[in-house]
Order: structure tokens, then C-alpha cells, then sequence
């Protein structure tokens, strides 16, 4: 069902949905576009609409072959809508679902696509403040790398952080997905290019080891990690890529290199990583297979959407999914950050190691699967949630923020240019 986004632009199909709205693909006066329409409760808000009105030339502005170009904002009746150079793949979170892990080759040298588009983004002031595998679409049809890999692309520059703020979240209040949230952020320091490079260097362990350094459980334990814990070693790696790794997982932001040196590096780095193949790790605190072993319990359709995998292949079915991966979250004081009884120190187990003291996983492992754990994180903190967080005394000062009235943090999207 064919539908018009301003005098322009036709929507024809869904790509898939974020928690921000709909993506289409359609077609432009200049050829096929993707066109992000915005949920219609964001659409009417005046002051949003005035916000992205006002960020336009930032949005538009940000040209390079690794980032998603934005070509037009749309704002017409009820719509709002952000015009974007069409990617013909599908997303790294996608990917990563499919395969668990990459191999180190192909892992870096998609980290290295992703920090030379933030290499530009951050010369021009730009933090991106939301960088995680949804936000990393691969180009099925762009020219391969050295690695033989799809050119990768990022996208949603700064929208994160148009949508929800200012009404909607406190200044007090943390924006982003836990897993890759910078220990500045959750101390309440502004965002700077040191986040994305933080945020990215999480994205390459991920990629390497199928699960996140800090994340797993609550995402108030989460975000404790990110301040208290040190990354645990992944056994396997080269050393130059672990000691990259560790250098842009620094907990002081001025330790962590920059986009353009990550990207370097890791170019650098591509030969020797050749040939190698996915590391086998298993994820702190996962249960291994169970033992006999049990029919895999085949995941059905429902779970598959909850989990937002949607392919980009025109006339795939769209996800009937919210994928709100937002969490609004109160700075946590210094006393609530420094650990406790609860802290949960993660460690990689070697394959089949069980977890001390754990039990038996009864309703079977599913081998090669994504754990359930993994998948919930990514859901947006609810009611529940808030409950359990009060009552494990972990994440107690965890609040869902909405309709406040505060006036917002500090715009740090223009910030001053971290790159030389
Ligand atoms: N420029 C594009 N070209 C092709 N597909 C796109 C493009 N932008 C987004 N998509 C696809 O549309 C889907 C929804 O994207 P969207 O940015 O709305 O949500 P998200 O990033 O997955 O989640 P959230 O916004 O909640 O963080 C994703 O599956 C993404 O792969």
C-alpha cells in the first residue's frame, strides 16, 4: 500500500520499526529513498517538531560513506518524517542474531567501517550517543572490503537524542540502551565522541564474543558494571586487538583513542586477523548445553519479531515489533555506584564450563541460540521491572522517565569537534 510522505516522497513498503516509528522504503524525485515516518504521537509534538526543524542542518549535513546520508526532513500535517539514502542489507544486529559471533577478520574490519563515519561525525561536532548494532546496517550491496566484508554504515545520527529530550526525560535522567553506556554517562558527565568510541568498543567485544562486556540482569547492575568492573579478558584474541579493546573500554574517556586511530588501528590490524575463526566463549552466567543432549526447542515466530530481527529485502514482512531499546534512567548517586552485595562480577567460562553453584538449566539450552537473557535486556525497563530493581536494592534508583518538565541536559550532539 503505496502512501505519500509530502509532496515528494512515496512510501511503498516496510523495512521494519524502531521505537521511534516506521521504516519505509519508497522513491524520491532522485530514486529510491528510506523514509523514517515518526510515531504520531512524536510527530504532534510541536516542540519536537520544533527541534527537528532547527537540527536540520545538522542532520543533513553529515556526508560520508560510512554514515546513513539524511537527505530531507518532512514535515507535513501529521507527519514527520526524516528521509534517508535507502541501505540494501540488513542490520548488525540481524546478523549477529544469525551467527552468534564473527570472526575477529570481519568483526574489525566492520568496527573499523563504523569508526571512520564517526571519525567524520565527531570533526564536525557530532556525537552519535546512541551507537549499537540496530544502529549498524550492512550494505549487501556495496563493494567488499579487504575482508571480504559488506561495507558498513551508520545511522540514526542524533535522533536518539532529539526524541527523547526535553519533556520527556530530566536532565537527571540517563538516555541510551545500557549495554553500551559509557561510565561518564551513568555518572551524569556530558556526552562526548569518548561514549560512541566507548559504546563501539562494546559493539567489537560483542561482535567477537556474542555477548556485551557489562551487560546481563538488570539494567541497573549493568550500568554499575560499566563504572565498578573491569573488562574480563577474552581468551583467543591477539593481543594488539585486545589491547585495542581494553584502550577504548577505558573508564576515563581521555584514555580511550579516537575514532580515526580506532579505525586505523583496526585496518592495521586485518591482516593478521585473517583466517582466524569465531572465538568459542560462552557467556558469563549462561548455562552450557545440557548434558544428555536435548532436542533444541525450536523458536517460534513470535520470538523471533520480539526480537526485531527484520531483514531489508524488499518485500520481506515487516516486524510487527515495538523494538524500543531506550531505557530513561536517574544518575545513580556515587554511594548506589560503589557495588554491594550485589555486584556481579562476569567472567567467560570455556565451553561447557558450568557456572559455580549454578543449577541445571531444566527448560534446555538451546546450542548456538541467543539466551533469553540477552534478549530481554534489549526491552525497554517496565513497571515490573522498576518493582524488582526496588526490592533486589540494585537498581533501586532505576525510574522510568516521561512527561517531565525539566529543562533538558546540555545539547552535547554539537559538541566541540573531538577530532583534530
Ligand atoms: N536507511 C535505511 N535503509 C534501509 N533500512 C533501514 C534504514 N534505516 C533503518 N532501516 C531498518 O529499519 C528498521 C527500523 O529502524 P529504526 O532506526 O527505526 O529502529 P532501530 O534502530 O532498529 O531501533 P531503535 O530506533 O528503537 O533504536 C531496522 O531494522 C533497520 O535495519
Amino acid at each position: 500500500m503505496a502512501r505519500n510522505i509530502g509532496s515528494r516522497y512515496t512510501a511503498h513498503q516496510i523495512l521494519g520499526r524502531g521505537s521511534a516509528g516506521t521504516v519505509w522504503a519508497g522513491e524520491g524525485p532522485e530514486g529510491p529513498v528510506a523514509i523514517k515516518l515518526l510515531r504520531e504521537d512524536l510527530a504532534s509534538d510541536q516542540e519536537l517538531v520544533g527541534r527537528f526543524v532547527q537540527e536540520r542542518t545538522a542532520l543533513l549535513g553529515l556526508g560520508h560513506p560510512r554514515i546513513v546520508g539524511v537527505r530531507d526532513l518532512v514535515v507535513d500535517g501529521n507527519d514527520l518524517a526524516l528521509v534517508m539514502d535507502l541501505v540494501r542489507g540488513t542490520d548488525l544486529r540481524t546478523r549477529l542474531d544469525r551467527e552468534r559471533r564473527l570472526a575477529p577478520e570481519a568483526a574489525a574490519s566492520i568496527i573499523a567501517d563504523v569508526a571512520d563515519g564517526l571519525a567524520a561525525a565527531h570533526k564536525a561536532g557530532v556525537v552519535h550517543r546512541d551507537v549499537k548494532p540496530e544502529n549498524i546496517l550492512l550494505d549487501m550491496e556495496g563493494p567488499l572490503g579487504p575482508a571480504g566484508a559488506h561495507p558498513a554504515l551508520l545511522t540514526d545520527f542524533g535522533v536518539a537524542k532529539l526524541i527523547d529530550t526535553p519533556r520527556r526525560t530530566k536532565s537527571s535522567r540517563i538516555i541510551g540502551t545500557p549495554d553500551y553506556l559509557a561510565p561518564e554517562i551513568v555518572e551524569g558527565l556530558p556526552p562526548r565522541a569518548a561514549v560512541d568510541i566507548y559504546a563501539l568498543a562494546t559493539v567489537l567485544y560483542e561482535l567477537l564474543a556474542g555477548f556485551t562486556p557489562f551487560g546481563g540482569g538488570h539494567p541497573g547492575a549493568v550500568l554499575r558494571r560499566h563504572v565498578t568492573e573491569t573488562v574480563v579478558p577474552l581468551p583467543g584474541i591477539p593481543e594488539e586487538l585486545w589491547q585495542l579493546i581494553l584502550q577504548c573500554l577505558a573508564k576515563a574517556p581521555a584514555s580511550r583513542l579516537r575514532a580515526s586511530e580506532m579505525g586505523g588501528r583496526l585496518r592495521e590490524l586485518l591482516p593478521m586477523l585473517a583466517g582466524i575463526p569465531p572465538l568459542d566463549v560462552d557467556e558469563p552466567g549462561a548455562e552450557p548445553p545440557p548434558e544428555p543432549y536435548q532436542e533444541p526447542v525450536p523458536e517460534t515466530a513470535a520470538e523471533v519479531r520480539r526480537r526485531g530481527a527484520v531483514p531489508l529485502v524488499p518485500g520481506a514482512a515487516p516486524a510487527d515489533s515495538n523494538r524500543d531499546t531506550h531505557t530513561s534512567m536517574r544518575v545513580p548517586a556515587p554511594d548506589e555506584l560503589a557495588g554491594g552485595a550485589h555486584g556481579t562480577a562476569r567472567a567467560p567460562r570455556a565451553p561447557g564450563q558450568r557456572r559455580p553453584g549454578s543449577a541445571r538449566n531444566k527448560s534446555g539450552g538451546r546450542p548456538g541460540g541467543v539466551s533469553a537473557a540477552v534478549r530481554k535486556r534489549r526491552i525497554t525497563l517496565g513497571a515490573a521491572g522498576l518493582v524488582l530493581a526496588t526490592a533486589l536494592g540494585v537498581g533501586g534508583w532505576l525510574a522510568l522517565g516521561d512527561g517531565d518538565a525539566e529543562p533538558p541536559a546540555r545539547d552535547s550532539q554539537h559538541s566541540a569537534p573531538a577530532e583534530p
